[in-house]
C-alpha cells in the first residue's frame, strides 16, 4: 500500500522530534501502522537545529499544508490557541485528519473542535497534549473503559517538576531552573503557562472530560501555580513525613466534579512522591482497577514525539478501519456526555498544613486549637519550632484532617485577628491519596 502523506505545522522542539522518529523508527512504524508514513511537506518559520529536512517540500505559511490536496493528515505543533485553532479547523474543512500537541488548543477550543471533526468524520488525536510521552489518554479513554473513575491525581507539568526538584534537591534558583528547562525544550512559549499552572490546568482539562465523560470547562478549572513555595515550607513538609508536589486533580463526588491544581503535600511514601525532574506521573482511582500509575516523561523532544507518532499510526490504521467504530475524542459518546457540575474551591475538600507565626507563650496554642475547634476542624498533628523563634515568634505547624475548603477559610480569618499570631497564614492542602 502507498504511505500515508502527512504535513508537519511547526519545526520547534516537537516538531523536529517528530520527523526525527518518523526518520529513524520508519520500518517499524510501518510495520505497526500497515502503510509507511510520509513526510510531504512542513511548514515552518525557522528550522530546528537538531532536525534534517533535505528533499521534503516547505513553506512558512501553515494553511498551505491545510489546503494541500495530497496531505492526508495535519500535525500541528505550532502552539498557541488562535492561529492553531484556524488552521486545525481549515485542515478538518478539508477532510483530513489531525494530531496535535497543543493542551492548550483542545482545553479551550475542543468542544468546538472535535464538533467540526465529528461533522466531517475526521479524526482529532491528541495523546501528546497531556503528560508528553506517557499514553494517558488512551489508557484512560481505551484500557480504563470499564471503570467508574473515582479521581485521579498528577504530576502533568514537567517544567514546574523540574523546577521544584532542582530547587529542592540541587539548591538551584527558580531562575536558573526554569532556564534549565526552557534551553531544554520542556518549557511552554510563555513560561507563565508553566509556573503559574496554567498548562496544568490544560491537561486536568482533558483528562476530567475523559475520565468522567463531562465536556471540556477549563474556565472551571481552579489554579495555583509553583510561585508561592518556599524551602522553609519544603522542610518543615519534610519533617512532617510529607513532600510538596505541584499536582492536578479531579475527583468525582455525589455533588459536583472537584477540579483544581495546586501545590500539594503528599506522604512520602507514596510512589508519586519519588517522580523527580521532568517526569509526570498520573494516578487514576477505578472501581474496578483500583489505583494505577502511569509514569513518564512529561516534557522533551523525543518523548513527546512518541506520543505524537503513536498517533499518526492510530490515524493511520483507522484509514483502513470501520469509521463508525472510531474511539470518541472523549472516551463517552457525545450525546452522553453528562452535566454533572464542577464545584467552586469552597466546596472542595483537603486536608491542609498551616504555618502560623505565634507568639511564644503558651496562650497561643490554645487560641489557636480553641478556633479550629469552633470551625468543627479536627488537627492531625502540631510541631512547634522553638528553636526557630525570631523576634518573639515561633512557627507553629498543624496538619489538619479533610476539610471544606470554605471552613478553613474561616477559620484562617479568625486565626489571622488573633492577637498572638503574626502576619498571614500559610497554608497548603494536604492529600494522602488512598
Ligand atoms: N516541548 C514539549 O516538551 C512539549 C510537550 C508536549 C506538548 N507540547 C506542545 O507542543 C506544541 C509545540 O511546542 P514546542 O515545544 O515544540 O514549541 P516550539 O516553540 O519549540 O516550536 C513551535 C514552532 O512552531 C513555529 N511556528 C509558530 N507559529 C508558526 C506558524 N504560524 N507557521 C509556521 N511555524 C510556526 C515556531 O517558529 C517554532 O519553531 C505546543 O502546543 C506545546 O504546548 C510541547
Ligand atoms: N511545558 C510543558 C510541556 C509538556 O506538555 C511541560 O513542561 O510539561
Ligand atoms: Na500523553
Amino acid at each position: 500500500m502507498k504511505p500515508v502523506n502527512v504535513g508537519i505545522c511547526g519545526l520547534g522542539t516537537v516538531g523536529a522530534g517528530t520527523l526525527n522518529v518518523l526518520t529513524r523508527n520508519a520500518g517499524e512504524i510501518a510495520r505497526r501502522a500497515g502503510r509507511g508514513i510520509n513526510v510531504a511537506q512542513i511548514a515552518l518559520r525557522s528550522k530546528h537545529p537538531k532536525c534534517d529536512i533535505e528533499g521534503i517540500a516547505t513553506t512558512d505559511d501553515v494553511f498551505v499544508l491545510a489546503h494541500n490536496p495530497q496531505i492526508d493528515i495535519v500535525v500541528e505543533l505550532i502552539g498557541g490557541v488562535d492561529t492553531a485553532r484556524e488552521l486545525v479547523l481549515a485542515a478538518i474543512d478539508q477532510g483530513k485528519h489531525v494530531v496535535t500537541a497543543n493542551k492548550a488548543l483542545i482545553a479551550v477550543h475542543g468542544n468546538e473542535i472535535f464538533e467540526r471533526a465529528r461533522e466531517k468524520g475526521v479524526i482529532v488525536a491528541f495523546e501528546a497534549a497531556v503528560a508528553g510521552g506517557i499514553p494517558i489518554i488512551k489508557a484512560i479513554r481505551e484500557g480504563l473503559a470499564g471503570n467508574r473513575i473515582h479521581w485521579l491525581a498528577g504530576i502533568i507539568n514537567g517544567t514546574g517538576n523540574f523546577i521544584l526538584t532542582a530547587m529542592q534537591q540541587q539548591g538551584k534558583s527558580f531562575a536558573e531552573a526554569l532556564l534549565e528547562a526552557q534551553q531544554l525544550g520542556y518549557a511552554e512559549a510563555d513560561p507563565r503557562f508553566d509556573v503559574e499552572g496554567i498548562d496544568a490546568a490544560h491537561k486536568l482539562t482533558i483528562l476530567a472530560s475523559i475520565a468522567f465523560g463531562i465536556p471540556l470547562q477549563f474556565d472551571k478549572v481552579y489554579t495555583e501555580g509553583i510561585g508561592q513555595i518556599t524551602r522553609a515550607d519544603v522542610n518543615y513538609a519534610e519533617a512532617l513525613g510529607y513532600r510538596i508536589k505541584h499536582l492536578g486533580i479531579a475527583r468525582s463526588g455525589a455533588d459536583g466534579i472537584e477540579l483544581r491544581v495546586h501545590p500539594t503535600l503528599i506522604p512520602d511514601e507514596r510512589l508519586l512522591a519519588d517522580v523527580d525532574g521532568v517526569m509526570n506521573a498520573v494516578m487514576v482511582s477505578g472501581d474496578a482497577v483500583g489505583q494505577a500509575l502511569f509514569c513518564g516523561a512529561g516534557a522533551g523532544m523525543d518523548a513527546t514525539a512518541s506520543a505524537v507518532v503513536a498517533d499518526l499510526v492510530d490515524v493511520v490504521r483507522a484509514l483502513t478501519t470501520d469509521p463508525e467504530n472510531r474511539v470518541p475524542h472523549l472516551a463517552f459518546q457525545p450525546e452522553a456526555l453528562s452535566d454533572h457540575p464542577v464545584l467552586p474551591i469552597d466546596q472542595c475538600e483537603s486536608a491542609y498544613y498551616l504555618r502560623i507565626q505565634a507568639q511564644d507563650h503558651p496562650g497561643v496554642l490554645a487560641e489557636v486549637a480553641r478556633i479550629l475547634s469552633t470551625h468543627n476542624i479536627n488537627i492531625e498533628s502540631i510541631m512547634q519550632k522553638e528553636a526557630e523563634e525570631i523576634d518573639g515568634l515561633v512557627p507553629m505547624i498543624l496538619l489538619t484532617h479533610r476539610v471544606q475548603e470554605a471552613r478553613i477559610n474561616q477559620a484562617i480569618g479568625a486565626l489571622e485577628n488573633l492577637a498572638g499570631v503574626n502576619g498571614k497564614v500559610v497554608r497548603i492542602r494536604l492529600e494522602t491519596l488512598d
